[in-house]
């Protein structure tokens, strides 16, 4: 069963995707998850993303929520079993951004 992250691993673990000061993640309104958006050139680079996005989730057996229309990916992590932030959302992130970054050139 996964854990949420105590106020020592959002310091050291989740502070620094909020604080990212370009294409930072955001916390969630009234829930304990952060959202990002993502913009790409069209839409097969943006289903390009989900699907590689989807493949690293599998592998994870973490999946993220998120909505997609076009060129534009909103997606919020967060984890079902504790209903909360875990470690499993901040490793999912870290893939994220690495496939984000990979499509965006
Ligand atoms: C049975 C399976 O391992 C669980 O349901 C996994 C699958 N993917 C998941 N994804 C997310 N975001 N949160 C979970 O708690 C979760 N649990």
């Amino acid at each position: 069963m996964a854990r949420r992250l105590s106020a020592e691993d959002r310091a050291q673990t989740l502070a620094p995707l909020l604080s990212a000061e370009h294409g930072a993640w955001a916390l969630v309104d009234g829930r304990d998850a952060i959202k990002k958006t993502f913009v790409f050139a069209d839409f097969n680079r943006a289903f390009a993303f989900m699907a590689s996005v989807a493949l690293s989730a599998e592998k994870m057996d973490h999946h993220p929520e998120w909505f997609n229309v076009y060129n534009r990916v909103e997606v919020t992590l967060s984890t079902h079993d504790c209903q909360g932030l875990s470690a499993r959302d901040i490793a999912l992130a870290a893939h994220i951004d690495a496939a984000a970054t990979s499509l965006s050139k």
